[in-house]
This record gives C-alpha cells, sequence and structure tokens, in this order.
C-alpha cells in the first residue's frame, strides 16, 4: 500500500478501464439520459481519460442510436463500443451506429440458460456464427458471460476457451447480481486465467457493498480490464464507482490509469445531475463528508498535517479543500481555529470554556452548530470578563 498520500508517479500496470454509465448506468431504475446529457457525460469521460466507453445499447430505440452516432461523430480520443444480445438483429442495430466496437452478451448460468430455454450448445452455436460474423463489421468484438459468478465453474472456463477460440478479443466475467467477493473473485479469476491466456474484463454490482472491492482484486488475479460507471450508477445497488477504483488504483502505488483524478468531482456532478441522483454525504472520494471533519482529535491533528486524517488530499480528486465543522466531538484547536477565521483570537482555556456550551447546544440541536450559534456562544466570553 503507498501510504504518503501524495500519488505516485505514473510507471505501473495499465489497466484497461471501460465505463458503462451511459449502459449499465442507464439502466438504473428511473434514469434516463437525454442525448446532451449523454454527449455532455461522453465528453467528460473522455477528458477524464477512461480507455473505453460503452456508449450505450442500440437495439433499444433509433432515438438511442442516434445518440451514440453522435458521440462516435466527435471522434473522442477513446474507443467506443456498443452492446448487444446474443442474436443478429442486436448487433446489425450497432452496424448502424459507427462504434468501434460491439459487445455481445451471453447467459452462462444455469439460471439463465432455463430461462431463455437455451443449453450450452446454443451458446457455443452463437459464439461461433456471431463473433467471426460481428469481426466483418466492427474492429473490437467483446463477449459477456452474464451471471457468470453463479455459474458453474467449468461452464464457465468452456465459455472463455470457446469465445477466444472464435476471435472474441475480450471476455467479461459479469457478477451479473452482485454475489461475489474479493476472495471468490481472486479464486474465480485464477481459475480463468489458468485455463487460457484470453484477456479478461470484470464487470461488477454492488449488491454486497463490494463492487469497487471486487474490481480491484479482479486485476489483481489476472483480469486485463474492468468496467465501471460514475458515482456506481446502475442496476439496483450499481456498479463499481469509476471515482473510488481510480483513486484506489493510483493510490496503491502499483496501478498507472490514465485517470485526471482532478476531474472527477466534476464528472460525478455531471452524472448526479443528468441521473437525478444525489450523492450521499459519504460517498468516497466525491461525498460532501469525504474531507469533512468534526471530531476534536482529527481537527487538531489535520491543523498540523492535511494528510493525518486523509488519505489524499481534496485537490488530488478536484475538490476545493477539507472543511471543519464545530460540533458535540470538536475540541479546543478546533474551536481556536474556527474563530481565528472569523478574526477572533481565543486563548485554549477560553476555547476549554466554550465547549461544555458547544456540546450542550449540539445535543440539543442534534447536529453540528451553525455560524450564528458559534457567535453567540463566542458572546458569552465577553459576559465571562
Ligand atoms: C444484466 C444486464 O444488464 S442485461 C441488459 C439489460 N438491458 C436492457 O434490458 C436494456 C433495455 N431493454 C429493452 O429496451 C428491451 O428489453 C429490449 C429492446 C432489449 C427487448 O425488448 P423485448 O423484445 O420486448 O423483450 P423483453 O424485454 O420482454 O425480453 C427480453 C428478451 O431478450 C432475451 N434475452 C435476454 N438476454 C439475452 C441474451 N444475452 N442474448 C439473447 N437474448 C437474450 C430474452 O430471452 C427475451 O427474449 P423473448 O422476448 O424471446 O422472451
Ligand atoms: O455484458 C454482459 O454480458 C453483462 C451485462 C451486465 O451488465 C451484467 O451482467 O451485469
Amino acid at each position: 500500500m503507498h501510504t504518503s498520500g501524495s500519488i505516485p508517479l505514473k510507471s505501473g500496470i495499465r489497466p484497461w478501464i471501460i465505463d458503462t454509465t451511459l449502459r449499465d448506468g442507464e439502466q438504473a431504475p428511473g434514469v434516463v439520459f437525454s442525448s446532451a446529457e449523454k454527449m455532455e457525460i461522453a465528453l467528460e469521460l473522455a477528458d477524464t481519460g477512461v480507455n473505453e466507453l460503452e456508449v450505450g445499447y442500440p437495439a433499444i430505440s433509433e432515438e438511442e442510436r442516434q445518440s451514440i452516432r453522435k458521440i462516435v461523430a466527435r471522434q473522442l480520443p477513446l474507443r467506443l463500443s456498443s452492446w448487444a444480445r446474443a442474436k443478429w438483429q442486436d448487433i446489425e442495430d450497432a452496424c448502424r451506429c459507427g462504434t468501434e466496437g460491439v459487445h455481445i452478451s451471453f447467459p452462462v448460468s444455469a439460471l439463465y440458460l432455463q430461462l431463455m430455454e437455451k443449453d450450452y450448445a446454443w451458446v457455443q452455436q452463437q459464439l461461433h456464427e456471431l463473433v467471426p460474423r460481428a469481426k466483418k463489421y466492427f474492429n473490437y468484438v467483446t463477449v459477456g458471460a452474464q451471471d457468470a459468478t453463479r455459474a458453474e465453474p467449468e461452464l464457465l472456463k468452456q465459455f472463455v476457451l470457446d469465445a477466444d477460440a472464435c476471435g472474441a478479443d475480450r471476455i467479461r466475467i459479469a457478477d451479473t447480481v452482485g454475489i461475489a467477493n474479493p476472495v471468490s473473485v481472486m479464486a474465480l479469476v485464477g481459475l480463468l486465467k489458468s485455463a487460457s491466456p484470453a484477456a479478461l474484463e470484470f464487470h461488477a454490482h454492488n449488491d454486497l457493498g463490494m463492487a469497487t472491492a471486487n474490481a480491484f482484486t479482479a486485476l489483481e488475479a489476472g483480469c486485463s480490464a474492468v468496467s465501471v460507471s460514475v458515482t456506481g450508477l446502475g442496476e439496483r445497488a450499481g456498479n463499481a464507482a469509476l471515482e473510488e477504483l481510480s483513486v484506489a488504483l493510483e493510490l496503491s502505488g502499483k496501478y498507472d490509469t490514465r485517470i485526471d483524478m482532478t476531474k472527477l468531482s466534476r464528472l460525478c456532478a455531471t452524472v448526479s445531475k443528468a441521473s437525478g441522483r444525489v450523492i450521499q454525504d459519504q460517498k468516497p472520494v466525491v461525498g460532501k463528508s469525504a474531507f469533512q471533519h468534526e471530531s476534536g482529535i482529527h481537527c487538531a491533528a489535520l491543523l498540523k498535517h492535511p494528510l493525518s486524517y486523509q488519505p489524499f488530499l481534496p485537490d488530488q480528486v478536484g475538490r476545493e479543500h477539507h472543511e471543519l465543522v464545530i460540533g458535540k466531538h470538536s475540541g479546543s484547536a478546533a474551536l481556536q481555529h474556527y474563530f481565528s477565521g472569523k478574526g477572533l483570537v481565543i486563548t485554549r482555556n477560553e476555547a476549554n470554556h466554550l465547549l461544555p456550551i458547544v456540546r450542550t447546544t449540539a445535543n440539543e440541536k442534534k447536529r453540528a452548530l451553525k455560524a450564528h450559534e458559534l457567535e453567540r456562544i463566542y458572546s458569552t466570553l465577553a459576559v465571562k470578563q
């Protein structure tokens, strides 16, 4: 673990980061991006430095295809890929959009095969038919193993071998219902890598709160690519979050993403606005409280060293500064600092005199204190003198 808090010089492993905000992200219940919002998000993602965009699902509608074509026309400096089911009609719809790549998704668990009334022989036959055919129209053809983490490992291994033999450029291992954990991801990817040299991608879902950790582990285990979405937006509890994973990779000191982390905050704000999904205060990296401190011990140390109680500095991820709030857990150093910021110098003894009033007020209000309340508390010093 890189512990200095500063983001290391670029020299590490280069993971391939695929952003699926415009495909899986928009599949979050109730989320609809307008064409203009899709463009804005795509431009910001390109500017942030992701390697590939899963830019949408062309089979949905002509309107969807038009939005994709507009993004294609901008010739952004990253690969664009369209999503498709294992169905020629979907791939044909993708052909009409002009993306460099197409991603073809296959069911691989017994449950999904049963729901579709198919068996693995059908998967094999579709792989052999669709992948070589798609290669005539796209520079890059990837395939997905849907519900891979609930599939029989031997069948999944066979899928990877078959997809590779058919010419798939990369194979997505999808934790479709988010049941994996870092230990199981390490074992599964290890098993698949020992069976085939094919390029693997991991697609994590966050149903158990492990998506980012699982994506990170997948890279450690040998995947060359991971899919993520901005703020983790996606089906149900969402996907691995781009902002969390990219910072975790950089801070590990081992990876060199091309991500410009100073752009993450703005990007997340753009997606939050377009999706109508508020960013939770405690959201890593971009949440309001990610750089907010109240505890006296933390504030006293932070005033001496900004990394004492933070893993990285706010400006490294495009945030302005950390913020000290005054409340129930404040100590004298924080209180002295707060008042000095208002041009009011108080001694440590005076701060210690005010702290019980601060605590009582915070207990009564059940929150941090507001400026006018602190002003009133300060005025009690004058009464005392
Ligand atoms: C885990 C994932 O993220 S998968 C991606 C999920 N994304 C979406 O569903 C995108 C939005 N979806 C849509 O707009 C519509 O559902 C459409 C256009 C895709 C399809 O609509 P419809 O034709 O009305 O089908 P419907 O949605 O009812 O059912 C899905 C069909 O896809 C089939 N299907 C599902 N997965 C696959 C697959 N990987 N390959 C081939 N067919 C598949 C199902 O068997 C079902 O087929 P059926 O209609 O013959 O029973
Ligand atoms: O592309 C695929 O095959 C997987 C699709 C997906 O989003 C998932 O399974 O969670």
